[in-house]
Parts: C-alpha cells; sequence; structure tokens
C-alpha cells in the first residue's frame, strides 16, 4: 500500500481559546479529488493551513510523506500593481527553470501570455497562471483555496477539467475548497463538509442525501444538487 501524502488524525485547532477545528481524520492518496465545502467560518482555510504545515495542530497529529511537494494556488493574491512583472518574471520567482516554466504554461493553455503583463490577464488566465506556478515542481499534493472564485460557468468548467487533466498526468493529490456547490457536485470524486468538524462525506451523491448536510445546506439545495451530478465527455473553452 503506498504512503497517504497527507493524512489527519483526530486533529484539531484552536485559536487562543478559540476552537475552530476538533477531531478531523482523513488522508490524500495520489490521485484522491477532495472538495472541502462549508458555510462561512466553517475552518476550510484552516483546515488547508494544517495540511500545508503553515498551522500545526494544537489536537492530534498532521503528517506529510516524508519528500512531499505541494502546489499551492491561493484563494486571492495581490500583487503590487506599479511593480512592471510578467508572466514569465512572476514564474521566474518560484523556478530559474525556463523549460519547467514553458511546460506548465503550455500545459495550463496560457503558453501564449509568458511575456504579458501579469497585471492586465484576465481573471481566467490568471487563474491559470497560478496553476502553473503551482505545478511547476510536479506537486504530489495540489491545494486550491476557491480557484474558480470571479470565473463564469465555461471558465469554471474548463478550470475544473483542466485541474482533473493535470491529475491524470501527475497521479497527484488534489484538495479543493469551494463555495460553488452545483460545480463541486459536478466535478469531485469525494467531498467533505465541514462545519469545525467533519459533518459528513463521500461521493456527490450521496452526500446530498446525507441529513448532515441537509441540515447545513438546506433541503431545496440538496434536492437541486442530488440530480446534478454527471459525468462530463465534452470540453469548454474558456
Ligand atoms: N489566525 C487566526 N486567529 C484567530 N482566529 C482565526 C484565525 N484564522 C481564522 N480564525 C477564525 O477561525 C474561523 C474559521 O476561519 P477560516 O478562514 O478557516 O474559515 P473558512 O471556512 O475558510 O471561511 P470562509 O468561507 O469565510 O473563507 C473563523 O471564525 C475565523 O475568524
Amino acid at each position: 500500500m503506498t504512503e497517504p501524502v497527507v493524512s489527519l488524525t483526530n486533529a484539531g485547532l484552536r485559536y487562543g481559546d478559540k476552537r475552530i477545528l476538533q477531531d478531523l481524520t482523513f488522508e490524500m492518496n495520489p490521485g484522491d479529488i477532495v472538495t472541502v465545502i462549508g458555510p462561512n467560518g466553517a475552518g476550510k482555510t484552516s483546515l488547508i493551513k494544517l495540511m500545508l504545515g503553515i498551522e500545526s495542530p494544537t489536537e492530534g497529529r498532521a503528517e506529510r510523506r516524508r519528500g512531499a511537494r505541494i502546489g499551492y494556488v491561493p484563494q486571492n493574491l495581490s500583487l503590487q500593481p506599479t511593480l512592471p512583472l510578467t508572466v514569465n518574471r512572476f514564474l521566474r520567482l518560484a523556478t530559474s527553470e525556463h523549460r519547467q516554466i514553458a511546460r506548465a504554461l503550455e500545459r495550463t493553455g496560457v503558453g501564449h501570455l509568458r511575456q504579458a503583463s501579469v497585471h492586465y490577464l484576465s481573471g481566467g488566465e490568471f487563474q491559470r497562471v497560478l496553476l502553473a506556478r503551482a505545478i511547476l515542481r510536479n506537486p504530489d499534493l495540489l491545494v486550491l483555496d476557491e480557484p474558480a472564485q470571479g470565473l463564469d460557468v465555461n471558465g469554471q468548467t474548463a478550470l475544473y477539467e483542466l485541474i482533473r487533466e493535470i491529475r491524470d498526468e501527475l497521479n497527484c493529490a488534489v484538495l479543493t475548497v469551494s463555495h460553488d456547490l452545483h460545480l463541486v457536485m459536478a466535478s469531485t470524486d469525494t467531498v467533505l463538509c465541514l462545519n469545525g468538524h467533519i459533518c459528513c462525506r463521500g461521493q456527490p451523491e450521496q452526500i446530498s442525501r446525507d441529513p448532515a448536510f441537509v441540515n447545513l445546506f438546506g433541503e431545496r439545495l440538496a434536492q437541486t444538487l442530488a440530480v446534478y451530478h454527471h459525468h462530463h465527455n465534452h470540453s469548454h473553452d474558456l
């Protein structure tokens, strides 16, 4: 059996007196696509911090496989607007390997933007540049915090398809945080429903019938989502 890329065992997190996360036990293995959903303040970003090792659990354990490489696409990244910065130079902050940069940009469909200014990219283009940056070193775990924010429906679908293709090629584990439940239901293998603790988890169809999910998101939404899960066998251009 292969060792999980990252695992949490009864992990909890407190900030001072405030308990943010408790009793989290789950692991990510190569090829897994897991999406974390939950209301505002549920601890989704805090969970990512535990997985990335930015925060240490105040209870239980968080472990990463020795030598595991992690690629991270942040929720938002503000770049100093007065600083001239091309896409190429932005990625060179992460690696000096020209070939890696070219390959990653081609892979995410924005090879033609290499000399463009990062300040003039559209939301969808910038997300793809961030994704290229995250896959520069062939990560074992790709973590994306609301990657489809601000994209239109076609852009979101295309981005999720791209993430799935990258998973197939790199055989990495993918952990995503998303607020868009419809998209989640259509594009992930496993949903982890978080509200300080793991309320429920499983395949999208299964989850949408789980009482804990219905309780958290409401009957009507759960019913719409139950019929939403389907497989994409076609692609959408940006
Ligand atoms: N460094 C910190 N110190 C104290 N409290 C914090 C800290 N970081 C987060 N929190 C609190 O932890 C809780 C969970 O925050 P977190 O950002 O993980 O939630 P989230 O599910 O990502 O929320 P959202 O969907 O709104 O982005 C919030 O109540 C937040 O105020």
